[in-house]
């Protein structure tokens, strides 16, 4: 296990970090979700050993990492930019990666032509040893950025923004292999992104870094099914939040109300945001006398398996609502004519709302 303890790290008067804790497990695929500038980068310089947290301490196996050099702490890292050498091959850029062994250097020639055999089969890469690394393609580079890393056999194995600089295509190819390839060697891959769809389709885990803390961690489902703030919520691109305030059991915002969730105690007059999964919501006529949020639809998007709305209610707030596609496409609304946005209040998730 890999353990960060109550890490801090803050640039001048940026905090970047500010206490943060996680323990990522052996043979695991964890993913985390960060805004931009939210401090992953940092976070993993601070794993790797590139940089050292302002206090707070980690641990590998129950034997602290701090100090110990980046390539003696049995830590991979793949660059967000692979970092390369662009006129050395394929072949010598992995072999590169073995001066960098933890595990003691491998002398003989054999031995190290083996290894970086294994790790060209390994990533998908046999024909292209002997090509210089500017003349493979994006995807085929990522590989060898890849293999660079795996070739040392670190215990865990940091992937800064991994699918960033590939095209959707190859993204979704690379997912796949990117799992299998962990699979195969019963490593840990801690994936970091901004990409919410990425971090939830990657990990078995998914740790959700904000405002300098990891806000929730947990299968992609529970996250999905109940984050743990609004933060989260947000960051799930999966639910709308508004913002009000409790009062008399009853959510109050601006364009409507509706009952706070039954057993949920919310003091009156306590500022709270509540969460709306997209897809939990019905849009009914503006007529229909049933309880729910007016507002008038501004546009669709087809998106394959699913439709996406957007509706505006008086104050301005836009609101999405998500509905499969069944075997008909859904009744297509009209543009600037008003809706009742309608849901089961117990499915709607309030918060506290925090201090900033
Ligand atoms: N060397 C540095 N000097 C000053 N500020 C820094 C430095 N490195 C990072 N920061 C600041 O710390 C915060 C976290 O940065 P970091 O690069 O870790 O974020 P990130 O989540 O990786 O962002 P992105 O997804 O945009 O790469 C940012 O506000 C950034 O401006």
């Amino acid at each position: 296990m890999l353990t960060l303890t109550s890490v801090s790290k803050s640039f001048g008067d940026m905090v970047a970090l500010n206490g943060l804790s996680l323990s990522l497990p052996h043979d695991r695929y964890v993913s985390l979700l960060g805004a931009s500038g939210s401090g992953k980068t940092t976070l993993l310089r601070i794993i790797a050993g590139f940089d050292e947290p302002d206090s707070g301490t980690l641990s590998l196996d129950g034997r602290r990492l701090d100090g110990t050099p980046p390539h003696e702490r049995g830590i991979g890292f793949v660059f967000q930019n692979f970092a390369l050498f662009p006129h050395l091959t394929v072949e010598q850029n992995i072999a590169f990666g073995l001066r960098y062994r933890a595990k003691g250097r491998l002398e003989s020639r054999d031995e190290i032509a083996g290894r970086v055999a294994d790790m060209v089969r390994l990533v998908g890469l046999e024909g292209l040893e002997k090509r210089k690394v500017m003349a493979v393609s994006g995807g085929q580079r990522q590989r060898v950025a890849l293999a660079r890393t795996l070739v040392t056999e670190p215990g865990f194995v940091l992937l800064d923004e991994p699918l960033g600089a590939l095209d959707a295509n190859l993204r979704e190819r690379m997912c796949d292999e990117l799992r299998a390839i962990r699979e195969r060697l019963k490593v840990t891959f801690f994936h970091v992104t901004g990409s919410e769809s990425e971090a939830l389709m990657m990990g078995e885990t998914v740790a959700v870094l904000s405002r300098g803390v990891i806000a929730q961690s947990g299968p992609a489902s529970a996250l999905f099914e109940t984050p743990a703030d609004a933060e989260v919520a947000r960051h799930l691109a999966a639910y709308n939040i508004l913002k009000g305030r409790a009062e008399g059991g009853r959510f109050v915002f601006p364009a409507a109300s509706f009952p706070l969730p039954g057993g949920v105690a919310v003091p009156s007059g306590a500022p709270i945001e509540v969460a709306l999964r997209f897809d939990r919501i019905r849009v009914l006529p503006a007529a229909s006398g049933a309880e729910g949020i007016p507002a008038r639809f501004v546009a669709s998007e087809f998106t394959g398996a699913s439709t996406l709305s957007f509706f505006r209610t008086g104050d301005g707030a836009l609101l999405q609502v998500v509905a499969p596609v069944g075997t008909a496409l859904p009744e297509p609304y009209a543009e600037g004519e008003p809706y009742l946005l309608a849901f089961d209040s117990d499915l709607a998730i309030p918060f506290l709302e925090r201090a900033a």
